[in-house]
């Protein structure tokens, strides 16, 4: 790959515009697929990135693209691929006529599936699986805020371990912390645990930091975590912890009490009082979930071995009813109990 490398990316919100940016402030070439509204704002305001660690800097419109138009991401050397799960698709098969054989392309997406549809609909291009460990919110019409710490993770072994090294070069310039894991699959599965309080956050319409100072909207994650747990143990899967992160443990932590989450929590992630999760986002904007893509994973996974998955699936149902509402039905937490049918 050169340096600096030319990268495209492929759905410019929350994540993609926060990746780009910060790749962009670092020198590289930068093309954000988006939508015009974005493009509008950017061109208007330049683009904000701010983080809990205190970076704030604003890249002007003039130190990146921003296009509607697959085609501009032609000639890129490495693709990040940030739209929701939903979008993977269709989004792969804008880009097949434009990228050159060989281009990297990584997915910085949740869920476990993006990786292998990428790799079916964009043969010859090296697709990396990726994680993105932290919450970027879009809190202004062209500023994203990082609000909880981590470190990215992104795929290597070989033959491609040359090409995840160039990818963590490229991002080591713009001091955004990455590791290199050789079991993809398993991070991913452990980052699905992790996502299963997105949904109890989106019922909440609360902050994360308020959501999980109460110990029912934690009982609730722990519940679908436990579920998911065994689930994916029972159907031969490995969950890896990711930084500090350990899902396996999650379920026992959540459900500790206040003062012993509060001290282990703190340890684990930093989160701000802005954070909030992506299917927050999501509801509150009136787009679809990827609630399908998370806990709904579990509910296919518990079926393809003869199994059922009550709690998971009776989230799904909660968010599915929010999704027609367009909003977050801010449910309190022994409610959200008693759907899910979990005891306090
Ligand atoms: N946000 C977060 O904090 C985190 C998110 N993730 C994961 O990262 C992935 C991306 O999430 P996030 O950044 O929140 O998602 P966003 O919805 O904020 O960003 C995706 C963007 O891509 C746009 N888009 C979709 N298709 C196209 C297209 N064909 N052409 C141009 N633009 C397009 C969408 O527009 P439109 O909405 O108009 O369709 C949207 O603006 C997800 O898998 C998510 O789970 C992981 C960790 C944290
Ligand atoms: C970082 C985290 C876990 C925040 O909830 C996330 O992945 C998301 O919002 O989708």
């Amino acid at each position: 790959m050169r340096n600096p490398v030319t990268i495209g990316v492929a759905g410019a919100g929350s994540i993609g515009a926060y990746l780009g940016g910060r790749l962009a402030a670092a020198g590289h070439r930068v093309v954000l697929l988006g939508r015009q509204r974005l493009a509008d704002a950017v061109a208007d305001q330049g683009l904000r990135l701010t983080a809990l660690d205190g970076f704030d800097q604003t890249v002007g419109a003039d130190a990146l693209e921003i296009t509607t138009d697959p085609a501009a991401l032609a000639g890129c050397d490495l693709v990040l691929v940030t739209t929701k799960s939903h979008d993977t698709e269709p989004m792969a098969r804008s880009l097949a006529p434009h990228l050159n054989n060989g281009t990297t392309v990584v997915s910085f997406q949740n869920g476990v599936r993006n990786p292998a549809v990428l790799r079916e609909r964009l043969p010859g291009m090296h697709v990396l699986a990726g994680m993105v460990p932290y919450n970027v919110i879009w809190t202004d019409a062209a500023h994203f805020h990082q609000g909880t710490s981590g470190s990215l993770v992104v795929e290597t072994g070989e033959p491609l371990d040359h090409v995840a090294r160039a990818v963590g070069e490229a991002f080591k310039q713009a001091e955004l912390p990455m590791v290199l894991d050789e079991d993809i699959d398993a991070v991913q599965w452990g980052k699905l645990v992790v996502n299963l309080n997105n949904a109890t956050n989106a019922l909440s319409g609360l902050p994360l930091q308020e959501q999980l100072a109460d110990r029912d909207y934690r009982r609730a994650t722990a519940a679908a975590q436990r579920e998911a747990l065994a689930l994916i143990t029972a159907a031969g899967f490995a969950v890896k912890r990711s930084g500090k992160m350990l899902p396996t443990l999650m379920p026992k932590i959540l459900v500790a009490p206040d003062w012993l989450f509060r001290r282990v929590a703190a340890g684990m992630v930093k989160v701000d009082p802005q954070a909030r999760s992506s299917m927050w986002e999501d509801l509150t904007r009136g787009r679809k979930t990827e609630i399908d893509y998370l806990n709904g994973e579990i509910v296919r996974l518990a079926e393809s071995i003869g199994r059922q998955a009550p709690v998971n699936a009776a989230v799904c149902r909660l968010i599915h009813a929010a999704e027609q509402a367009q909003a977050s039905p801010q449910i309190g937490s022994q409610a959200l109990l008693e759907q899910l049918g979990v005891r306090a």
